[in-house]
């Protein structure tokens, strides 16, 4: 295999080519929401350009993409969402031509016609490779190897640091957060179209901690409730529709859970940034919760041979919370019910709380000054145009 390092860091020759330049980006949904989640977003990015880029999403299983983005028809093979034209990846897919760039998502095998027909348009390839904060990304991002057909594939690796691909982040985001919610009737209105019950909203109206929870199954979430219990703020957790339907039975006067719809990405974010503290999983919720600037707990997504083990390790290292966090991040991914809810409970004492708001605060403030993924991205296919 040939490996190239391309400068990604070294300017872009201003004369060539021109924008916008068009998409194929591919995505099979392996797991979850992640997949798509983070495809869609990019896609959105690109085309919401200014430079008006063409984008062309294949996805094969349109059902999780309609969760997550309600203009989604699972019924249709073709159809324009939000001006990018969404195609049903199937096993007969149709013979598109291939557009000057082509991301492939999490190294999920573009069908081989199409890969044939590439070659001919000598279209740019790209992987996109999953989030990790792994020292060992940095050396990786931006390397290529030639693949069987010819064709140069370059591995596009996000993470946290400016030597990576950076994190998928929408122009002027922290801007738009404070902006909605320097407007408390924002999160009323939201809280409405959740139906949340009137005493609920009232509840959340008056002060009451606003809890968020996307977890897995495994989460000690009864030690999350137990936590909360003993806190004298009462707390409404809010749960996505599915995601631990046992939770609710558990509720009491003082901790109450109440189960919502999935919403899209946009209302996702609202969801987020009107907590106080968010509980998420995966990649791209983790992302999200981090932009939102609030506490926040991560379930990383499970690995064989506990490989998301090492992985938290080396996010928790990036980050400048505490130990008591990090043991607290630690036990929701690993811990008991029981030694969850103590830790939560502890750092609920009003200076270990302020703590790591501060603590979060500061370390969003850091990623948000870092160049974002998607005009990371688009940099680095311009320089692949360039050099052919
Ligand atoms: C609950 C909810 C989620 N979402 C979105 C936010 C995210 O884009 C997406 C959830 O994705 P994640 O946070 O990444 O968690 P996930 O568990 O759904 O996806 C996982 O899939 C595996 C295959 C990956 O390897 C994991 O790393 C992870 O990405 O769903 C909504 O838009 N609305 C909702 O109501």
């Amino acid at each position: 295999m040939a490996i190239s390092n391309l400068d990604h860091h070294a300017p872009i020759n201003s004369n060539l080519p021109a924008p916008p330049l068009s998409f194929d980006i591919f995505c099979r949904v392996v797991d979850n929401f992640g997949d798509i989640g983070v495809c869609w977003r990019l896609a959105r990015q690109l085309a919401d350009m200014p430079s008006g880029h063409r984008v062309r999403l294949w996805v094969d299983d349109l059902h999780s993409f309609a969760k997550i983005e309600t203009h989604v028809d699972p019924t249709q093979d073709r159809q324009i969402v939000r001006r990018i034209d969404l195609v049903h990846w199937t096993v007969e897919p149709p013979d598109l031509q291939p557009h000057e760039i082509v991301i492939e998502a999490f190294a999920c095998d573009p069908p081989k016609g199409f890969i044939q027909r590439m070659t001919a348009e000598r279209s740019v390839w790209i992987n996109l490779e999953y989030l990790s904060a792994e020292p060992w990304v940095e050396g990786c991002h931006a390397l290529a190897s030639i693949h069987a057909s010819g064709l140069r594939k370059s591995f596009f690796f996000p993470g946290f640091t400016i030597r990576t691909g950076g994190l998928l982040r929408e122009p002027k985001l922290i801007k738009t957060r404070d902006h909605w919610l320097s407007e408390p009737g924002n999160a009323n209105t939201l809280r409405q179209a959740l139906h949340l019950p009137g005493d609920l909203s009232q509840s959340l109206q008056q002060g009451c901690r606003q809890v968020f929870l996307f977890c897995y199954p495994s989460a000690p979430a009864l030690g999350l409730l137990q936590g909360l219990a003993r806190n004298s703020m009462p707390s409404v957790v809010l749960v996505p529709a599915g995601v631990y339907p046992r939770l609710v039975m558990h509720q009491t006067p003082h901790v109450r859970v109440h189960e919502i719809p999935f919403v899209d990405q946009t209302a996702f974010d609202h969801l987020l940034w009107s907590s106080d503290l968010n509980c998420v999983r995966g990649e791209d919720s983790l992302i999200r919760a981090m932009w939102a600037g609030k506490p926040f707990l991560w379930q990383i997504y499970r690995q064989n041979e506990d490989a998301h083990l090492t992985k938290l390790q080396a996010w928790l290292a990036q980050t400048s919370f505490s130990p008591a966090v990090h043991a607290l991040m630690q036990a929701w991914n690993t811990g008991t019910d029981a030694e969850f809810g103590e830790r939560i409970s502890q750092i609920m004492s009003p200076p270990a709380w302020r703590q790591w708001q501060h603590d979060t605060h500061s370390w969003t403030e850091k990623m948000a000054r870092q160049p974002d993924m998607a005009s990371s991205l688009l940099e680095l296919c311009v320089k692949m145009l360039q050099t052919g």
